[in-house]
């Protein structure tokens, strides 16, 4: 189980003017600007549960994410995934777990896709047995055979997207986060992943978390979704909840950003 209790994080961000004397004036005197990036939020999610985090850029999607993969510590605030605190004991967390960002990749760009597959099996201590049983599984269902010993650089994005998904089971994680997926994925990829997340989540009951701003992804993935809007939870329900009539899903939800002035 996942939760999320009045969790606060904000970032200290340096500002200075254009130009030579702004530089030299910010070495001796900087000026800061504090952004809160999360305001508050909590929501529980179960295991099993397929949950899309939506929200316009910059309303707090990825710092979400960093927080609950331990890569972040809040300012304020509890969070405990199945049962450990993230950010205290990473080495046990990142093993129950499994994150894709979508625009960073994990795979080493310049060896092939299997020696990064073989890093991250000494990486995680995955038993021998474990580790083919998985590798076999994901080669089938995401169509891996060809891209293995082609070095990661070489890859399209889709075929690369792949891989990346691939790498990030390989330690059979009960959880997946995944930071925007199938950003700029053409159809096929975009169905092939869709399809894969959708199986996984059935048939190894892995709970999965989705931010994206593609809202088709979200209609064929997830049954409930969570809007956050300036750091702030604004909704969590499903679709159908902002859905009215036959509208289009992306002008639903660009009404719904527009009422919460978001
Ligand atoms: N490392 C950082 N340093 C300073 N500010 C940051 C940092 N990371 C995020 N922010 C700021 O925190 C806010 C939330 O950013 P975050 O990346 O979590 O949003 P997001 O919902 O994932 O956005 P997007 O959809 O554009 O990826 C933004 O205002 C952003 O500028």
């Amino acid at each position: 189980m996942i939760t999320m209790k009045n969790v606060c994080k904000s970032y200290k961000v340096a500002r200075r003017n254009a130009g030579f004397k702004e530089a030299c004036k910010s070495l001796f005197h900087r000026e800061y600007e504090t952004i809160q990036a999360l305001n508050d939020v909590s929501f529980t999610i179960n295991e099993g549960e397929m949950v899309g985090y939506i929200g316009p850029n910059g309303a707090g999607k990825s710092s979400t994410i960093k927080i609950l993969s331990g890569i972040l510590t809040p300012d304020s605030g509890t969070c405990t995934v199945n049962g450990r605190v993230p950010w205290e004991n990473r080495i046990q967390h990142v093993k129950n777990i499994g994150v894709v960002f979508g625009q960073k990749s994990q795979l080493w760009w310049d060896v092939p896709v299997i020696d990064s597959f073989l890093l991250l099996k000494d990486i995680y201590s995955i038993p021998d047995d474990i580790y083919q049983n998985n590798l076999e599984e994901l080669q089938k269902l995401l169509d891996l055979k060809q891209l293995l010993r082609t070095p990661t650089r070489q890859l399209s994005l889709g075929q690369r997207m792949r891989c990346e998904i691939a790498a990030s089971l390989l330690h059979s994680p009960d959880i997946l986060f995944l930071d925007e997926p199938t950003i700029g994925l053409d159809a096929v990829s975009k169905l092939a992943v869709r399809e894969f997340i959708l199986r996984l989540n059935e048939t190894h009951k892995t709970t999965v978390i989705l931010t994206t701003h593609d809202m088709q992804d979200i209609e064929a993935l997830t049954k409930r979704i969570i809007l956050v809007g300036k750091g702030r939870i604004l909704l969590d329900g499903s679709l159908a909840d902002i859905k009215e009539g036959n509208a289009n899903i992306d002008e639903t939800v660009a009404q719904v950003y527009r009422s919460y002035d978001i």
